[in-house]
């Protein structure tokens, strides 16, 4: 039996427009998803996922070919959920040349689903570094993140950048332009998160931004315009300058937004930080509903979420060092 985690991660920048090509730079943040995998006599996969918002429940199936989960909902739903452990699965085999390989899978998971904290990426990579390490093979951290990019890529029908995964497989803040994948040094960031406890699809929203993008020449500029932001806070954050972060952050939600991929319950957490007096505050990740994120230091923002309608909770979340590890 082998436990693996991995962090989640907020953006500080450059979501959706990385999917471009455009530089983003996500942080990973001090929440872990814990993924078990425990080699069976069979070629069969269990897989317990206790925190999947499909009400705590185990599926038992032998591949893609003839699932057939033991639970009340109906079967494409399921199959929605599981598609990244699924893919995490297949990319442990294959990096181990065991393609029979069976596993009971159990997850344990910090990370709120779907909403823009990087559940998925976390999920997969600690998925990876669990079954493959529970067939005897270790893979490097470059690896892992590049089969757990693929996995993404593979359930979110090609619709992935390698930024989500890259970040949770090495921790730290990272810069991500297309396949170009580096660790930036970053200063102690003040993150405040406001959970809406909603979430979004992130296909489906990656999708929106496509067809906006295709079909009004501004809509493209936008997301070039947010690399240029990007780019610009590449700056602020080396220079550890968190007012003009803020700043950025602020832009970056208002370009977002204009993709279509906030939402009312976003769009008021991120004024709930500001009129807080927040540095900054963004949605982070896919949107749709899910999470904000916003810089303070002070109390402010955080007292703020307590009363903002819609809000279900809001915390603070230190930058994590650490990527996937054995547990
Ligand atoms: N604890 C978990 N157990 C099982 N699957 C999970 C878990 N957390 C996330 N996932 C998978 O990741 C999906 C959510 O990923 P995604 O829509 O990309 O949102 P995000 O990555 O922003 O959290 C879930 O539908 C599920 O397939
Ligand atoms: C919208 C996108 O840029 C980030 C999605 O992040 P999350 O899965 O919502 O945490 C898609 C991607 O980069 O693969
Ligand atoms: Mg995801």
């Amino acid at each position: 039996m082998t436990t693996a985690s991995a962090p989640g991660k907020v953006y500080l920048f450059g979501e959706h427009a990385v999917v471009y090509g455009e530089p983003a730079v996500p942080s990973a943040i001090s929440r872990r998803a814990r993924v078990t995998a425990e080699r069976r006599a069979d070629s069969r996969l269990r897989v317990h996922a206790e925190d999947l918002s499909l009400d705590g429940f185990t599926v038992e199936y032998s591949g893609e070919t003839d699932s057939t989960p033991d639970v009340d909902v109906s079967p494409g739903l399921v199959r929605a959920a599981m598609g990244y452990v699924d893919a995490a699965v297949s990319q442990a085999r294959e990096a181990t040349d065991a393609p029979e390989a069976g596993f009971d899978i159990t997850i344990e998971s910090e990370i709120p689903l779907g909403a823009g904290l990087g559940s998925s990426a976390a999920v997969v990579v600690a998925g990876i570094e669990a079954a493959t390490r529970e067939l005897g093979v270790e893979l490097g951290t470059e690896e892992i993140a590049d089969r757990a990019y693929r996995a993404e890529h593979e359930v979110q029908e090609g619709q992935a950048s390698r930024a989500d995964t890259f970040c949770s497989a090495t921790g730290g803040a990272v810069r991500v332009e297309g396949e170009d994948c580096r660790a930036i040094e970053a200063p102690d960031l003040p993150f405040v998160i406001g959970f809406d406890g909603g979430a979004g699809d992130t296909g489906e929203l990656v999708a929106g931004v496509r067809e906006l993008r295709e079909r009004y020449p501004f809509a493209a500029s936008t997301v070039e315009t947010i690399g240029d932001l990007v780019r610009q806070g590449e700056r602020a954050l080396a220079e550890g300058d968190l007012e003009e972060l803020g700043t950025l952050m602020d832009f970056n939600h208002g370009l977002l937004s204009s993709l279509g991929v906030s939402s009312r319950s976003l769009d008021r957490m991120v004024w709930a930080a500001r009129d807080a007096g927040a540095h900054g505050a963004k949605l982070t990740g896919a949107g749709g509903g899910g999470c904000i994120v916003a810089l303070d230091p002070t109390d402010g923002t955080e007292s703020a979420l307590g009363f903002t309608p819609g809000c279900e909770e809001g915390f603070r979340a230190e930058l994590d060092d650490e990527g996937v590890r054995v547990e």
